[in-house]
C-alpha cells in the first residue's frame, strides 16, 4: 500500500506489521479512534494477543501519530507513529512481574482479565523493564475502522507471511478461513 498518511482518520482503521530493531515482531490495528487490537508474533511475550484495549490516538502533526494506553497486566505503551517514513518508536513499560512470568500473559486476554488483574498485584512490580526501540513497518494494510476480522485468532508463525504475502484477506479485508 502506498497511502500517504495526512490526517488523523488517514490512520484510523489502520493494519501493521513492524519489527523492532531488538527482533521482536508485532501487528497492531489502529480500530477506532480510542480502540486497538494487536498480536505478538516475536518477542519476550510472543504468543499473547488482544482485542479492544482502550488508548489515548492522536495525531502530533500532519502524518505523525501518538498512541498509548495501559493494560490490564500492569504494562504501559507509547507509541510514535511515522507511517510515511515506514516507521516508529516504541516504548513498553513492562512490570517486574511480567518479565519474570511472561508465559502467564502469553494468552488471548480478553478470557483472562481476571488473571491478569490478579496477578500484576501478587507479584512485583518494581523495578520496571522499559523497552525502548525504533521499528520498521513491514506491512500496511487499509482495514477500515472497527474490523472484527483484522485481529480474530490466535498468532501462528506463518501469520506475517501470509498477511504480506495477500493470503490472509480478501479484497472486502474479511479474513480467508483456512
Ligand atoms: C504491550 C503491547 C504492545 C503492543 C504494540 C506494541 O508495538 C508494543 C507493545
Amino acid at each position: 500500500m502506498t497511502k500517504t498518511f495526512k490526517t488523523l482518520d488517514d490512520f484510523l482503521g489502520t493494519h501493521f506489521i513492524y519489527t523492532y530493531d531488538n527482533g521482536w515482531e508485532y501487528e497492531w490495528y489502529a480500530k477506532n479512534d480510542h480502540t486497538v487490537d494487536y498480536r505478538i508474533h516475536g518477542g519476550m511475550v510472543a504468543g499473547r494477543w488482544v482485542k479492544d484495549q482502550e488508548a489515548n490516538i492522536v495525531m502530533l502533526v500532519p502524518g505523525i501519530y501518538k498512541v498509548a494506553w495501559t493494560e490490564p497486566t500492569g504494562t504501559d505503551v507509547a507509541l510514535d507513529f511515522v507511517p510515511n517514513e515506514k516507521k516508529l518508536n516504541g516504548t513498553i513499560f513492562f512490570p517486574r512481574w511480567v518479565q519474570e512470568h511472561p508465559e502467564i500473559t502469553v494468552t488471548y486476554q480478553n478470557d483472562h482479565i481476571d488473571l491478569m488483574e490478579v496477578s500484576r498485584e501478587k507479584y512485583e512490580t518494581y523495578p520496571k523493564l522499559v523497552v525502548p526501540e525504533f521499528a520498521h513497518i513491514t506491512y500496511i494494510g487499509d482495514a477500515g475502522q472497527n474490523n472484527e476480522d483484522v485481529i480474530s485468532e490466535a498468532p501462528y508463525p506463518e501469520l506475517p507471511a501470509d498477511i504480506r504475502a495477500g493470503k490472509y484477506f480478501d479484497e472486502n479485508y474479511k479474513r480467508i478461513h483456512n
